[in-house]
């Protein structure tokens, strides 16, 4: 903030001004670890299989029964034994008797001896005996006297559209281990198996709010002078596609005790507090203020990255709080090192921090700066090349750019600006 009318933040503000203007950078990378050490894991529930996408295996599941369990046909056919094929050819017609009938959820009624052959559909379980399916294509019947014959002109290896038992899952083989993220996959390797309540960490309660005067809601008209809180709904989106469940707590004035009512409130009732705003060095930057004040324990308050230098950590009783700088561009970023990895860490994933790619830089990259900088951009697939195009508008407040990019590109500390070409390193955004 720079211009507001009141005191009452201003003057705190003033005994604040060492602390202020002292801050001391720690890297990116030191940040994530200072907080993975506060990091307390989610406690577990058990949920309905159809109501797990998404969140993360408490413990890990073996197979109770291979799979498949029976021989499976993989065929509309025949079940019969092979050898009785050892003469077959376009010449050579070879019969078989059909004794039996085999839909699918069936079980056979006839074992299969040399001569025999039962009719069996796709799924359906093999007879013991046969030691293959020969498709209905490949066939031909006779009926004579109420009794049916299974004609075939050539030979078919053994095996042939049988699935052995087992062949995926063996019993007590490890199907899905702990931290696992259920999908799809997921989803039928458990409702194969009978897992249908499913024990996984529950979603943290994330509490998001905005300071700032010149924030109004969504719903209101615009006025001179004042924004949309856009911040807090862009937070509340991306903790929830993290994992967590943010709960909205709205936007407060510029105001300090304001700030400090909201934010204890928050640590009291949420797993995970995310403030957007008033971490700069400004008049009205309440929430510097506020962790400068020793009332929670602050981790840090200046990161070597932009967009974000300013985005702060702190803990009180064993919760995090993350007060992220209110320009959009550097609450999405910070949302997305800081805010979604410690979600994850908290329902138990294994796969934490974004992940990190190669690409080539699409278009030069002519900004110079001491800090690492994480420039939104877009991922295209050129010529077999991965290639990463910053976007064109990537300052801490631009907002607009954000819907655009599907990765951060990330230039590491230079004094040289970056030709097109040059191998980067990318972290790619997920959950969109
Ligand atoms: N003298 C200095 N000024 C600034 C410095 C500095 O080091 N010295 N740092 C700059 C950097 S870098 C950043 S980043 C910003 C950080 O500012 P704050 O985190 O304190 O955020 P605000 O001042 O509250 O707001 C910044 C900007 O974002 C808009 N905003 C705020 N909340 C929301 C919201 N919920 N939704 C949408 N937009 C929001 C706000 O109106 C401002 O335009 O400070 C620089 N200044
Ligand atoms: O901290 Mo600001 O977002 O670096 O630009």
């Amino acid at each position: 903030m720079t211009s507001q009318q009141g005191s009452e933040s201003s003057a705190a503000s003033s005994q604040h001004d060492n602390g202020k203007f002292n801050r001391r950078p720690i890297t990116p990378a030191a940040a994530q670890q200072k907080i993975a050490a506060y990091v307390q894991p989610a406690t577990l529930e058990e949920v309905k299989l159809h109501e797990a996408g998404g969140r993360f295996l408490a413990q890990s599941v073996t197979a109770p029964h291979p799979y498949p369990h029976f021989r499976r046909s993989g065929m509309d056919g025949y079940a019969l034994q092979a050898a009785d094929l050892a003469q077959a050819s376009s010449d050579h017609i070879v019969w078989l008797e059909v004794i039996d009938n085999i839909p699918c959820g069936y079980t056979p009624s006839h074992e299969i001896t040399s001569g025999y052959a039962a009719r069996i559909m796709t799924g359906a379980m093999v007879p013991d005996g046969a030691d293959v399916v020969v498709m209905l294509e490949m066939t031909e019947l006779r009926t004579e006297h109420g009794r049916t014959w299974v004609g075939i002109k050539r030979q078919v290896e053994q095996g042939k559209n049988i699935t052995p038992i087992g062949l995926e899952v063996q019993e007590g083989d490890l199907l899905l281990q702990q931290g696992a993220q259920i999908g799809a996959g997921e989803i039928s390797v458990l409702a194969t198996f009978g897992v249908h309540t499913v024990p996984v960490y529950r979603k943290p309660r994330v509490a998001i709010f905005s300071t700032g005067t010149e924030l109004l809601g969504v719903e209101e008209p615009i006025a001179p002078g004042k924004i949309r809180n856009s911040n807090s709904l862009m937070l509340a989106q991306q903790i929830a596609a993290a994992g967590g469940e943010p709960i909205l707590l709205g936007a407060i004035e510029d105001k300090l005790e304001l700030a400090r009512t909201m934010m204890m409130n928050a640590l009291e009732h949420y797993d995970l507090v995310v403030s957007s705003g008033g971490v700069s060095v400004g008049d009205y930057d309440i929430m510097g203020d506020l962790v400068r004040s020793g009332e929670v324990e602050m981790l840090f308050n200046k990161i070597s990255m932009r967009p974000g230098s300013v985005t702060t950590g702190a803990v009180k009783d064993g919760k995090l709080l993350f007060a992220l700088s209110g320009n959009p561009g550097a609450c999405f970023v910070g949302c997305e090192l800081l805010v979604r990895p410690t979600i994850r860490q908290m329902m138990g994933s294994q796969h934490d921090y974004l992940p990190q790619w190669q690409a080539e830089l699409g278009r030069e990259y002519v900004k110079i700066n001491s800090f690492t900088r994480y420039v939104r951009g877009r991922l295209e697939m050129e010529n077999g090349r991965l290639i990463a195009y910053p976007a064109l508008l990537d300052e801490s407040n631009v907002m607009v750019t954000i819907k655009d990019s599907d990765c951060l590109i990330v230039i590491p500390p230079t004094s040289e600006p970056l030709a097109a070409g040059t191998i980067v390193q990318i972290l790619r955004l997920m959950d969109r």
